[in-house]
């Protein structure tokens, strides 16, 4: 697995989440948000977690516009993976990626914790090193990760089971609890919690390396 790992400036966990891919035996090229290119040969565009751009405007609302997100949105329409994590899922909403918007947390506060977090489905590349219904604990750190879709489109996210995660006590607001979710063909995810947070002993947990475990399996490079 070949994994490219977005920088912007005030991205924060984009060392975490390269160190995370390694640890599943992916080569890990790191790309600047004024890049025009990515290396070729990537399977999987990881837009990590941060502050982008300040979170000025609507949080990813500027480096869903930046040079580097046009190659991220064409490596997606070619049908590559593409995986945000809290920053980088406001990213993909704002890049049409996904669909949906991260809105203030309901309580209007910054929440960091770790949460218990519902594998909503094992059906993708992503999750597929989990049990459907099995909960695992995640950490989530964000102002802003209240999902929120009209009803139309969360009908359609829960009837074409492309709801990856949902919380179990719902921290900040959320639609239908949903913490996670994928794109109809699977192979874009964007979740608020944070895996690569969870994916060492030292962080107090693993149960975020099946997830990087799975996609090394899956994106066995040639
Ligand atoms: N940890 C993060 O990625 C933070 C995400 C986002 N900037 C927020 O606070 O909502």
């Amino acid at each position: 697995m070949h994994a490219a790992v977005v920088v912007f400036p005030g991205s924060n966990c984009d060392r975490d989440l390269a160190v995370a891919f390694e640890a599943a035996g992916a080569k890990v090229s790191m790309v600047w948000h004024k890049d025009t290119e990515l290396p070729s040969g990537v399977d999987i565009v990881g837009v990590p977690g941060g502050f982008s751009y300040g979170d000025y405007l609507r949080c990813g609302a500027i480096a869903a516009n930046s040079p580097i997100c046009r190659e991220v949105a064409a490596h997606a329409e070619r049908g590559g993976y593409v995986m945000g994590i809290c920053n980088g899922f406001q990213v993909l909403t704002e890049t049409g990626l996904l669909p949906g918007a991260l809105l203030r947390n309901a309580g209007l506060k910054y929440i960091c914790k770790t949460v218990g977090l519902k594998v909503a489905t094992s059906d993708s590349d992503f999750t597929s090193g989990y049990n459907a219904g099995a909960v695992i604990d995640i950490p989530i750190a964000h102002h802003d990760g209240n999902y929120y879709a009209d009803s139309d489109t969360i009908t359609e996210l829960l009837a074409e089971d492309r709801v990856a995660f949902t919380y179990e006590d719902n921290p900040n607001g959320a639609q239908a609890d949903i913490a996670g979710i994928l794109s109809a063909n699977r192979r874009v995810l964007g979740m608020m919690p944070h895996p690569e947070r969870r994916a060492d002993p030292v962080h107090g947990g693993t149960d975020g390396v099946a997830l990087f475990r799975a996609l090394a399996g899956a994106l066995v490079t040639a």
